[in-house]
Protein backbone atom coordinates (compact mmCIF):
# COMPACT_ATOMS: atom_id res chain seq x y z
CA UNK A 1 0.00 0.00 0.00
CA UNK A 2 1.39 3.05 -0.64
CA UNK A 3 1.67 6.23 0.91
CA UNK A 4 -1.39 8.02 -0.43
CA UNK A 5 -3.40 5.00 -0.10
CA UNK A 6 -2.88 4.66 3.40
CA UNK A 7 -3.76 8.14 3.98
CA UNK A 8 -7.00 8.45 2.45
CA UNK A 9 -8.23 5.33 4.24
CA UNK A 10 -7.15 7.16 7.39
CA UNK A 11 -9.40 9.81 6.54
CA UNK A 12 -11.88 7.44 5.31
CA UNK A 13 -11.89 6.53 8.97
CA UNK A 14 -11.89 9.45 10.32
CA UNK A 15 -15.24 10.63 8.55
CA UNK A 16 -17.05 7.85 8.98
CA UNK A 17 -16.50 7.32 13.04
CA UNK A 18 -17.39 11.54 13.95
CA UNK A 19 -19.37 13.22 11.63
CA UNK A 20 -20.26 15.86 14.65
CA UNK A 21 -16.96 17.46 14.30
CA UNK A 22 -17.01 17.78 10.58
CA UNK A 23 -20.51 19.67 10.57
CA UNK A 24 -19.57 22.05 12.36
CA UNK A 25 -20.38 25.83 11.83
CA UNK A 26 -21.59 26.76 8.59
CA UNK A 27 -22.72 23.14 7.77
CA UNK A 28 -24.69 22.31 10.40
CA UNK A 29 -26.63 25.59 9.58
CA UNK A 30 -27.45 25.16 6.08
CA UNK A 31 -29.16 22.01 7.14
CA UNK A 32 -31.22 23.37 9.83
CA UNK A 33 -32.46 25.90 7.29
CA UNK A 34 -33.07 24.00 4.64
CA UNK A 35 -34.92 21.63 7.59
CA UNK A 36 -37.04 24.40 8.23
CA UNK A 37 -38.22 25.45 5.17
CA UNK A 38 -39.55 22.42 4.78
CA UNK A 39 -41.35 22.44 7.38
CA UNK A 40 -42.66 25.56 6.75
CA UNK A 41 -43.62 24.64 3.24
CA UNK A 42 -45.13 21.76 4.26
CA UNK A 43 -47.37 23.70 7.04
CA UNK A 44 -48.56 25.73 3.86
CA UNK A 45 -49.67 22.96 1.50
CA UNK A 46 -51.12 21.33 5.08
CA UNK A 47 -52.60 24.71 5.54
CA UNK A 48 -54.10 25.34 1.98
CA UNK A 49 -55.92 21.98 1.78
CA UNK A 50 -57.39 22.19 5.03
CA UNK A 51 -61.31 22.28 5.11
CA UNK A 52 -61.43 25.29 7.43
CA UNK A 53 -58.89 27.54 5.85
CA UNK A 54 -59.66 26.95 1.96
CA UNK A 55 -61.74 30.22 2.06
CA UNK A 56 -59.46 32.39 3.09
CA UNK A 57 -56.64 30.98 0.65
CA UNK A 58 -59.14 31.66 -1.83
CA UNK A 59 -59.59 34.71 -0.92
CA UNK A 60 -55.94 35.56 -1.14
CA UNK A 61 -56.49 35.43 -5.07
CA UNK A 62 -58.89 38.23 -4.82
CA UNK A 63 -58.29 42.20 -5.51
CA UNK A 64 -58.18 42.76 -1.58
CA UNK A 65 -55.01 41.18 0.51
CA UNK A 66 -56.25 39.49 3.44
CA UNK A 67 -57.67 40.56 6.58
CA UNK A 68 -59.58 39.28 9.57
CA UNK A 69 -62.06 42.30 9.52
CA UNK A 70 -62.52 41.98 5.21
CA UNK A 71 -62.64 38.03 5.85
CA UNK A 72 -65.57 38.64 8.21
CA UNK A 73 -67.70 40.64 5.75
CA UNK A 74 -66.72 38.86 3.06
CA UNK A 75 -69.45 36.32 1.87
CA UNK A 76 -67.14 33.48 0.52
CA UNK A 77 -66.83 32.60 4.02
CA UNK A 78 -69.57 31.24 6.22
CA UNK A 79 -70.14 33.04 9.42
CA UNK A 80 -69.20 29.88 11.69
CA UNK A 81 -66.09 29.52 9.43
CA UNK A 82 -65.09 32.73 10.02
CA UNK A 83 -65.85 32.45 13.72
CA UNK A 84 -64.12 28.74 13.93
CA UNK A 85 -60.94 30.75 12.19
CA UNK A 86 -61.43 34.52 14.32
CA UNK A 87 -62.35 33.05 17.64
CA UNK A 88 -65.55 35.80 18.43
CA UNK A 89 -63.78 38.41 16.11
CA UNK A 90 -66.35 38.17 13.48
CA UNK A 91 -69.21 39.14 16.39
CA UNK A 92 -66.76 41.93 17.63
CA UNK A 93 -65.99 43.53 13.95
CA UNK A 94 -70.04 43.08 13.34
CA UNK A 95 -70.60 44.91 16.27
CA UNK A 96 -67.96 47.63 15.63
CA UNK A 97 -69.67 48.15 12.13
CA UNK A 98 -72.90 48.70 13.90
CA UNK A 99 -71.95 51.04 16.01
CA UNK A 100 -70.02 53.02 13.51
CA UNK A 101 -73.46 52.70 11.26
CA UNK A 102 -75.51 54.11 14.38
CA UNK A 103 -73.00 57.00 14.40
CA UNK A 104 -73.33 57.35 10.93
CA UNK A 105 -76.95 57.73 11.51
CA UNK A 106 -77.12 60.29 14.41
CA UNK A 107 -74.90 62.70 12.60
CA UNK A 108 -76.85 62.46 9.63
CA UNK A 109 -80.02 63.31 11.79
CA UNK A 110 -78.20 65.84 13.58
CA UNK A 111 -76.94 67.54 10.39
CA UNK A 112 -80.75 67.24 8.76
CA UNK A 113 -81.86 69.20 11.66
CA UNK A 114 -79.18 71.96 11.84
CA UNK A 115 -79.67 72.01 8.12
CA UNK A 116 -83.93 72.15 8.65
CA UNK A 117 -83.04 75.50 10.79
CA UNK A 118 -80.66 77.39 8.76
CA UNK A 119 -83.46 76.99 6.02
CA UNK A 120 -86.18 78.35 7.83
CA UNK A 121 -85.13 82.15 8.20
CA UNK A 122 -84.56 82.02 4.91
CA UNK A 123 -87.70 81.29 3.56
CA UNK A 124 -88.95 84.14 5.70
CA UNK A 125 -87.07 86.79 3.81
CA UNK A 126 -87.77 86.01 0.41
CA UNK A 127 -88.98 88.25 -1.73
CA UNK A 128 -92.85 88.51 -1.71
CA UNK A 129 -92.72 89.91 -5.41
CA UNK A 130 -91.05 86.47 -6.72
CA UNK A 131 -93.96 84.59 -4.98
CA UNK A 132 -96.51 83.30 -7.49
CA UNK A 133 -98.79 81.16 -5.66
CA UNK A 134 -96.24 80.15 -3.19
CA UNK A 135 -93.73 79.03 -5.88
CA UNK A 136 -90.69 81.50 -6.09
CA UNK A 137 -90.05 82.67 -9.83
CA UNK A 138 -86.32 82.70 -11.09
CA UNK A 139 -86.90 85.51 -13.65
CA UNK A 140 -83.86 84.52 -15.44
CA UNK A 141 -85.42 81.48 -16.85
CA UNK A 142 -88.12 83.95 -18.53
CA UNK A 143 -86.15 86.20 -19.83
CA UNK A 144 -86.98 86.06 -23.34
CA UNK A 145 -90.25 87.70 -22.73
CA UNK A 146 -88.74 90.78 -21.68
CA UNK A 147 -88.24 91.55 -25.37
CA UNK A 148 -92.00 91.67 -25.83
CA UNK A 149 -92.56 94.73 -23.04
CA UNK A 150 -95.73 93.35 -21.37
CA UNK A 151 -96.72 95.20 -18.34
CA UNK A 152 -96.02 93.09 -14.86
CA UNK A 153 -99.26 91.94 -14.26
CA UNK A 154 -99.20 89.84 -17.53
CA UNK A 155 -95.77 88.75 -16.91
CA UNK A 156 -97.57 87.71 -13.41
CA UNK A 157 -99.76 85.78 -15.58
CA UNK A 158 -97.01 84.10 -17.59
CA UNK A 159 -95.13 83.15 -14.62
CA UNK A 160 -97.92 81.24 -13.00
CA UNK A 161 -98.82 79.28 -16.44
CA UNK A 162 -94.85 78.49 -16.16
CA UNK A 163 -94.23 79.56 -20.31
CA UNK A 164 -90.40 79.80 -20.24
CA UNK A 165 -90.54 81.68 -23.53
CA UNK A 166 -92.65 82.94 -26.51
CA UNK A 167 -93.46 80.57 -29.22
CA UNK A 168 -92.42 82.39 -32.78
CA UNK A 169 -96.07 83.23 -33.41
CA UNK A 170 -96.42 85.00 -30.11
CA UNK A 171 -92.87 87.07 -30.80
CA UNK A 172 -93.89 88.11 -34.35
CA UNK A 173 -97.19 89.23 -33.09
CA UNK A 174 -97.21 90.71 -29.90
CA UNK A 175 -94.69 93.68 -30.43
CA UNK A 176 -97.08 94.63 -33.76
CA UNK A 177 -100.04 94.55 -31.98
CA UNK A 178 -99.31 95.92 -28.59
CA UNK A 179 -96.74 98.30 -29.13
CA UNK A 180 -97.27 99.93 -32.53
CA UNK A 181 -100.84 99.41 -32.94
CA UNK A 182 -101.21 97.68 -36.41
CA UNK A 183 -103.53 95.30 -37.89
CA UNK A 184 -101.98 91.73 -38.16
CA UNK A 185 -102.43 88.96 -40.57
CA UNK A 186 -100.73 85.84 -38.78
CA UNK A 187 -100.69 82.22 -39.67
CA UNK A 188 -98.96 79.08 -37.49
CA UNK A 189 -99.42 75.59 -37.10
CA UNK A 190 -102.23 74.52 -35.10
CA UNK A 191 -101.03 74.18 -31.06
CA UNK A 192 -98.65 76.56 -31.80
CA UNK A 193 -99.71 79.48 -28.97
CA UNK A 194 -101.78 82.04 -31.50
CA UNK A 195 -104.24 82.63 -28.67
CA UNK A 196 -101.68 84.49 -26.39
CA UNK A 197 -100.48 85.73 -29.77
CA UNK A 198 -103.68 88.06 -29.83
CA UNK A 199 -104.74 87.57 -26.43
CA UNK A 200 -101.49 89.53 -24.98
CA UNK A 201 -101.67 92.31 -26.99
CA UNK A 202 -105.44 92.79 -26.14
CA UNK A 203 -105.00 92.60 -22.25
CA UNK A 204 -101.61 95.39 -22.66
CA UNK A 205 -104.08 97.57 -24.30
CA UNK A 206 -106.98 97.31 -21.76
CA UNK A 207 -104.36 97.51 -19.12
CA UNK A 208 -102.79 100.39 -20.86
CA UNK A 209 -106.02 102.57 -21.25
CA UNK A 210 -107.24 101.58 -17.22
CA UNK A 211 -103.66 102.96 -16.30
CA UNK A 212 -104.17 106.14 -18.30
CA UNK A 213 -107.54 106.27 -16.86
CA UNK A 214 -106.66 105.77 -13.28
CA UNK A 215 -103.86 108.59 -13.60
CA UNK A 216 -106.85 110.98 -15.38
CA UNK A 217 -108.77 110.38 -12.57
CA UNK A 218 -106.73 111.40 -10.25
CA UNK A 219 -105.68 114.48 -12.11
CA UNK A 220 -109.40 116.16 -12.98
CA UNK A 221 -111.58 113.73 -10.51
CA UNK A 222 -115.06 113.30 -11.75
CA UNK A 223 -114.19 115.26 -15.21
CA UNK A 224 -112.62 112.04 -16.08
CA UNK A 225 -115.64 109.81 -16.35
CA UNK A 226 -116.38 111.73 -19.45
CA UNK A 227 -113.35 110.47 -21.36
CA UNK A 228 -112.62 106.81 -19.15
CA UNK A 229 -112.81 103.75 -21.03
CA UNK A 230 -116.52 102.82 -20.99
CA UNK A 231 -118.41 99.46 -20.02
CA UNK A 232 -118.98 98.93 -23.88
CA UNK A 233 -117.59 95.90 -25.75
CA UNK A 234 -113.63 96.47 -26.70
CA UNK A 235 -112.87 93.00 -27.81
CA UNK A 236 -114.79 90.53 -30.14
CA UNK A 237 -112.86 87.39 -30.74
CA UNK A 238 -114.99 85.00 -33.72
CA UNK A 239 -113.77 81.31 -34.15
CA UNK A 240 -115.17 78.95 -36.44
CA UNK A 241 -115.89 76.13 -34.12
CA UNK A 242 -117.88 76.31 -30.41
CA UNK A 243 -115.19 74.25 -29.48
CA UNK A 244 -112.25 76.44 -30.36
CA UNK A 245 -114.30 79.56 -28.73
CA UNK A 246 -114.65 77.78 -25.59
CA UNK A 247 -110.53 76.86 -26.12
CA UNK A 248 -110.00 80.25 -26.60
CA UNK A 249 -112.27 81.48 -23.54
CA UNK A 250 -110.01 79.79 -20.63
CA UNK A 251 -106.99 80.00 -22.12
CA UNK A 252 -107.73 84.04 -21.93
CA UNK A 253 -109.22 83.90 -18.31
CA UNK A 254 -106.44 82.44 -17.24
CA UNK A 255 -104.05 85.52 -18.38
CA UNK A 256 -107.30 87.66 -16.94
CA UNK A 257 -107.37 85.87 -13.56
CA UNK A 258 -105.43 89.39 -12.08
CA UNK A 259 -106.94 91.75 -14.17
CA UNK A 260 -110.62 91.40 -13.58
CA UNK A 261 -111.59 91.58 -16.64
CA UNK A 262 -114.16 89.33 -17.85
CA UNK A 263 -114.40 86.95 -20.79
CA UNK A 264 -117.38 85.47 -21.79
CA UNK A 265 -117.97 83.05 -24.94
CA UNK A 266 -121.39 83.19 -27.02
CA UNK A 267 -121.82 79.95 -29.11
CA UNK A 268 -124.11 77.36 -30.22
CA UNK A 269 -125.29 74.85 -28.03
CA UNK A 270 -126.20 76.78 -24.67
CA UNK A 271 -129.24 78.05 -23.80
CA UNK A 272 -129.84 81.73 -25.19
CA UNK A 273 -131.09 83.49 -22.54
CA UNK A 274 -128.15 82.47 -20.32
CA UNK A 275 -126.05 83.88 -22.84
CA UNK A 276 -128.32 87.44 -22.72
CA UNK A 277 -127.66 87.35 -19.55
CA UNK A 278 -123.67 86.84 -19.44
CA UNK A 279 -123.88 90.08 -22.18
CA UNK A 280 -125.69 91.92 -19.72
CA UNK A 281 -123.08 92.13 -17.38
CA UNK A 282 -120.89 93.93 -20.14
CA UNK A 283 -117.91 91.96 -20.56
CA UNK A 284 -115.04 93.77 -22.24
CA UNK A 285 -114.33 90.68 -24.06
CA UNK A 286 -116.40 87.79 -26.15
CA UNK A 287 -115.34 84.68 -28.04
CA UNK A 288 -118.02 83.59 -30.52
CA UNK A 289 -119.06 81.93 -33.59
CA UNK A 290 -120.60 83.46 -36.50
CA UNK A 291 -123.86 81.74 -36.20
CA UNK A 292 -125.04 82.54 -32.71
CA UNK A 293 -122.78 86.18 -32.69
CA UNK A 294 -125.05 87.02 -35.58
CA UNK A 295 -128.61 85.60 -34.18
CA UNK A 296 -128.50 87.72 -30.87
CA UNK A 297 -127.16 90.98 -33.19
CA UNK A 298 -130.31 90.69 -35.45
CA UNK A 299 -131.90 90.16 -32.49
CA UNK A 300 -130.91 94.09 -30.93
CA UNK A 301 -128.23 92.38 -28.42
CA UNK A 302 -127.06 95.80 -27.63
CA UNK A 303 -123.63 94.79 -25.78
CA UNK A 304 -122.65 93.32 -29.33
CA UNK A 305 -124.24 95.68 -31.73
CA UNK A 306 -122.51 99.39 -29.77
CA UNK A 307 -119.21 99.19 -30.46
CA UNK A 308 -115.81 97.23 -30.05
CA UNK A 309 -112.39 98.74 -30.78
CA UNK A 310 -110.76 94.93 -31.47
CA UNK A 311 -111.83 92.42 -33.72
CA UNK A 312 -109.77 88.76 -33.55
CA UNK A 313 -111.17 86.06 -36.23
CA UNK A 314 -110.02 82.75 -37.52
CA UNK A 315 -109.82 82.93 -41.27
CA UNK A 316 -112.83 80.92 -42.02
CA UNK A 317 -114.96 82.82 -38.95
CA UNK A 318 -113.80 86.36 -40.42
CA UNK A 319 -115.12 85.31 -43.77
CA UNK A 320 -118.06 83.75 -42.93
CA UNK A 321 -118.65 86.89 -41.33
CA UNK A 322 -117.71 89.19 -44.37
CA UNK A 323 -120.33 87.99 -46.53
CA UNK A 324 -122.99 89.07 -44.15
CA UNK A 325 -121.01 93.12 -43.76
CA UNK A 326 -123.32 94.96 -45.18
CA UNK A 327 -125.92 93.64 -43.53
CA UNK A 328 -124.10 93.58 -39.78
CA UNK A 329 -122.49 97.28 -40.86
CA UNK A 330 -126.08 98.24 -40.11
CA UNK A 331 -125.80 96.54 -36.71
CA UNK A 332 -122.66 97.40 -35.18
CA UNK A 333 -119.73 99.66 -35.91
CA UNK A 334 -117.11 96.74 -35.50
CA UNK A 335 -118.25 95.05 -38.80
CA UNK A 336 -116.68 97.82 -40.59
CA UNK A 337 -113.48 97.22 -39.00
CA UNK A 338 -113.01 93.58 -40.05
CA UNK A 339 -110.52 92.16 -40.00
CA UNK A 340 -109.23 94.20 -37.71
CA UNK A 341 -106.21 90.70 -36.60
CA UNK A 342 -106.80 87.60 -38.55
CA UNK A 343 -105.02 84.74 -36.72
CA UNK A 344 -105.36 81.36 -38.68
CA UNK A 345 -103.70 77.86 -38.97
CA UNK A 346 -105.02 77.60 -42.25
N1 LIG B 1 -95.18 80.55 -24.72
C1 LIG B 1 -95.68 79.37 -24.48
N2 LIG B 1 -94.90 78.43 -23.92
C2 LIG B 1 -95.39 77.21 -23.64
N3 LIG B 1 -96.66 76.82 -23.86
C3 LIG B 1 -97.49 77.72 -24.43
C4 LIG B 1 -97.05 79.03 -24.75
N4 LIG B 1 -98.10 79.69 -25.28
C5 LIG B 1 -99.14 78.85 -25.28
N5 LIG B 1 -98.79 77.65 -24.77
C6 LIG B 1 -99.62 76.46 -24.59
O1 LIG B 1 -99.64 75.77 -25.84
C7 LIG B 1 -100.89 75.15 -26.05
C8 LIG B 1 -101.44 75.59 -27.40
O2 LIG B 1 -101.73 76.97 -27.37
P1 LIG B 1 -102.92 77.61 -28.22
O3 LIG B 1 -104.21 76.93 -27.90
O4 LIG B 1 -102.84 79.06 -28.05
O5 LIG B 1 -102.44 77.16 -29.66
P2 LIG B 1 -103.17 77.48 -31.02
O6 LIG B 1 -102.09 77.68 -32.01
O7 LIG B 1 -104.16 78.59 -30.84
O8 LIG B 1 -103.90 76.10 -31.25
P3 LIG B 1 -105.13 75.82 -32.26
O9 LIG B 1 -104.61 75.97 -33.65
O10 LIG B 1 -105.51 74.41 -31.92
O11 LIG B 1 -106.18 76.82 -31.91
C9 LIG B 1 -101.79 75.57 -24.91
O12 LIG B 1 -101.85 74.51 -23.97
C10 LIG B 1 -101.07 76.76 -24.29
O13 LIG B 1 -101.34 76.83 -22.91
Amino acid sequence: MSEKEKMDKENTHRQSSKPEEKNKGREVTTEREDGRKETEEMNARKEHFHPSTRSIQNTAHCKHSYSPKRVAVRPCLKQSEAEDELGGEVEAVSEEKDNKVKRKKKKKNKDAKNSEENEEPAAEVSDPKDDIEGDSVDEAEYYAWNELRLLPLLMKAIYSLGFKEPTPIQKACIPAAAHQGKDVIGAAETRSGKTLAFGLPIFQRFLEEREKADNMFAEKGEAAEKIAPSRLLQALIITPTRELALQVTDHLKEVAKGTNFRVVPIVGGMSTEKQERLLKARPKIVVGTPGRLWELMSGGELHLVEFTSETVGEVKAVADMHQRKAEMAKHSDAFIALPGWCISAS
